[in-house]
């Protein structure tokens, strides 16, 4: 198995608030790996240290092992936000070919991938409208489909299904698991959704800041004798006994 993304004795304070404590993570190629945790946990500011938006205190991330950030990774990166970074007086392919042309590919190329992403997302009928008349299911929908658009091995999806119905939150993660098992790439995610994490090849459990507890979705299960994955969380957060 191939290491992917490697995060190493990573800690990072706000001010006085310490957000990631000695975290120690690895990623593997064809995997999709959860990042489970209460608001607040440290998930997104870990997250943004793998794309490198962000910079540990102390420790290091790799991807496809080189230190981050760097910018010449972001060619292997797909990156999906919590927050939809998209231009509004520009119509949903515009965004598209504008987010594209940041990458290298040829023009037949671009606008196969903009076809397959926006196909994927099912927004293919919707490219033409301003992204400032699209539902807040639509934007998440575009925001995924911009992140897979220059085809990356390492896919960093934060909550990539809020606000997204059940029919398409199905689809898409049936094609997250054809990206993992076919196309071998890594997938990273946050969610809050239980069933979602099932679905991971391995979770962590953030909490304060701290990997409470890490591992396939049924060895967290057995470690802790509970029937399901939120008894599992509850009980490593010591919330239950
Ligand atoms: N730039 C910043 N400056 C100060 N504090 C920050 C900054 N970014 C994050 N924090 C704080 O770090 C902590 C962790 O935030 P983070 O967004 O990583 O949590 P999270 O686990 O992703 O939560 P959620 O599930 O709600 O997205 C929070 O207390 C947050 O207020």
């Amino acid at each position: 198995m191939k290491t992917t993304v490697s995060v190493r004795q990573v800690s990072k304070s706000f001010g006085k608030k310490t957000v990631l404590s000695e975290v120690n993570l690895t990623m593997e190629q064809g995997q999709i790996y959860g990042l489970i945790g209460p608001s607040g946990a440290g998930k997104t500011t870990l997250i943004k240290m793998m794309v490198g938006m962000d910079v540990p205190d102390e420790g290091a991330v790799n991807i496809l092992g080189t230190k981050m950030p760097n910018l010449t990774m972001l060619q292997h990166i797909g990156y999906m936000a919590q927050s939809d970074a998209l231009y509004g007086e520009l119509t949903g392919e515009e965004n598209l070919k504008f987010f594209a042309s940041m990458f290298k590919m040829g023009k037949a190329e671009q606008k196969q991938r903009i076809s397959y992403a926006a196909d994927l997302v099912n927004l293919s009928q919707e490219l033409g409208k301003n992204v400032s008349a699209y539902s807040g299911g639509m934007k998440r929908r575009l925001s995924l489909a911009i992140a897979l658009v220059h085809d990356p091995s390492v896919l960093i999806l934060d909550e990539p299904t809020v606000g997204i119905d059940p029919e398409l939150r199905q689809s898409i993660w049936q094609e997250l698991t054809r990206l993992r098992s076919s196309e071998r790439k890594t997938i990273v995610v946050t969610t809050h959704v239980m069933d979602e994490a099932e679905k991971c090849d391995r979770l962590a459990m953030v909490q304060n800041g701290r990997i409470l507890t890490e591992g396939t979705p049924e060895q967290l299960k057995r470690q802790y004798n509970a029937a399901g994955l939120e008894d599992v969380f509850l009980q490593a957060g010591g919330v239950r006994p």
